[in-house]
C-alpha cells in the first residue's frame, strides 16, 4: 500500500499526475490537497461516500473547476493554466456524471461534434469503431439524442468521448440508473477499452466491477486521499473501504 504522502513530486513519469490540488466552490473548501496518480494503459478507481470530491476531482482536471492550489499534469506537461478544450485536446476525455449528450443532435452528428485527431500514437478512434463497439449506436443513427434510452444515451456519452481519441477516459458514474444488462456492456466496453491500452480512471459506486478492471484504487475522504493501493490489496485486506466507504 502507497499512503498519499508516497505519491512523488511533479514529472516522475506517470500519464496524470495530481500534486496536493485544493479546489473550492466559493468560500466553501472542497479538495484539501489531492495526490492521484495515473500510469499509461492503467486503470485507476476513485472510491468513496457521496459529497467526498469524486467529481470535483474530475470537474478540476477537466478545468471545469478552477484549481486553487496544486498541479495538475499530463506527460509532465502542466494542465493548470489549460482551458477545458485545450485540456481535452491534450488527451483527456470525459464521460460525465448524467450523460450530457447534446438532445438535437442524431447519434451520428453527436459523434463526429467531437472527432478529433489523436494527440498521440496509440491506437485511434472513427466513427466505424464506436459503431462496432456499440452497435446499437448505428442502428440508431438517425435518432436524436433526446430520444433514446438512458443506456443508449451513455453508449453515445462513451462514443463521442472516444471520439476526441484520448489517451486517458474519465468515466463518472457511468452506470448508474442503467439496467443491469446494460451495466454489463458498459463494463464490458470498459474492460475492452483497457486491453486496448487506452488509460482509464473511473468512478463508480459497483467495486465488485471496479475490482475486476481496476489497477489501483483511491478512496477519498472529505476531500483528502485517505488509502490507494492495488485491487491485490484491496481484496487481501477490505479495511479500508469497510472503513471509509462502509461496504
Ligand atoms: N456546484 C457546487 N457548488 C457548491 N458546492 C458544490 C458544488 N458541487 C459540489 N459541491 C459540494 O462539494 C462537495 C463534493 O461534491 P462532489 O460532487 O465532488 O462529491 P462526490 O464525491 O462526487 O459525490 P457524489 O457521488 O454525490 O457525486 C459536496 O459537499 C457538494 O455538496
Amino acid at each position: 500500500m502507497m499512503n498519499s504522502e508516497a505519491i512523488p513530486p511533479p514529472g516522475s513519469g506517470a500519464l496524470l499526475q495530481l500534486h496536493g490540488i485544493e479546489t473550492s466552490y466559493g468560500d466553501s473548501k472542497v479538495l484539501f490537497g489531492v495526490n492521484l496518480e495515473i500510469q499509461a494503459g492503467q486503470c485507476a478507481a476513485l472510491l468513496g461516500r457521496n459529497g467526498m470530491g469524486k467529481s470535483t476531482t474530475v470537474k478540476t482536471i477537466m478545468g471545469l473547476q478552477p484549481l486553487k492550489k496544486g498541479s495538475i499534469t499530463l506527460r509532465g506537461a502542466d494542465l493548470c493554466r489549460m482551458r477545458p478544450h485545450q485540456i481535452a485536446h491534450a488527451g483527456i476525455g470525459l464521460v460525465p456524471e448524467g450523460r450530457r449528450v447534446f438532445p438535437n443532435l442524431s447519434v451520428r452528428e453527436n459523434l463526429i461534434a467531437t472527432a478529433k485527431q489523436a494527440a498521440h500514437s496509440g491506437p485511434t478512434w472513427k466513427l466505424d469503431d464506436v459503431y462496432a463497439m456499440f452497435p446499437r449506436l448505428q442502428e440508431r443513427e438517425r435518432h436524436l439524442g433526446c430520444n433514446l434510452s438512458g443506456g443508449e444515451q451513455q453508449m453515445l456519452a462513451i462514443g463521442r468521448a472516444l471520439m476526441t481519441n484520448p489517451e486517458l477516459l474519465i468515466l463518472d458514474e457511468a452506470t448508474e440508473g442503467l439496467a443491469p444488462i446494460v451495466r454489463k456492456d458498459i463494463w464490458r466496453c470498459i474492460a475492452l477499452l483497457k486491453s486496448r491500452g487506452l488509460a482509464l480512471l473511473v468512478i463508480d459506486k459497483n467495486l465488485g466491477a471496479l475490482m475486476r478492471v481496476a489497477d489501483t484504487h483511491y478512496i477519498l475522504e472529505k476531500g483528502v486521499v485517505v488509502w490507494n493501493g492495488s485491487s491485490q490489496e484491496l481484496s487481501a485486506n477490505p479495511r479500508p473501504v469497510q472503513d471509509h466507504i462502509g461496504m
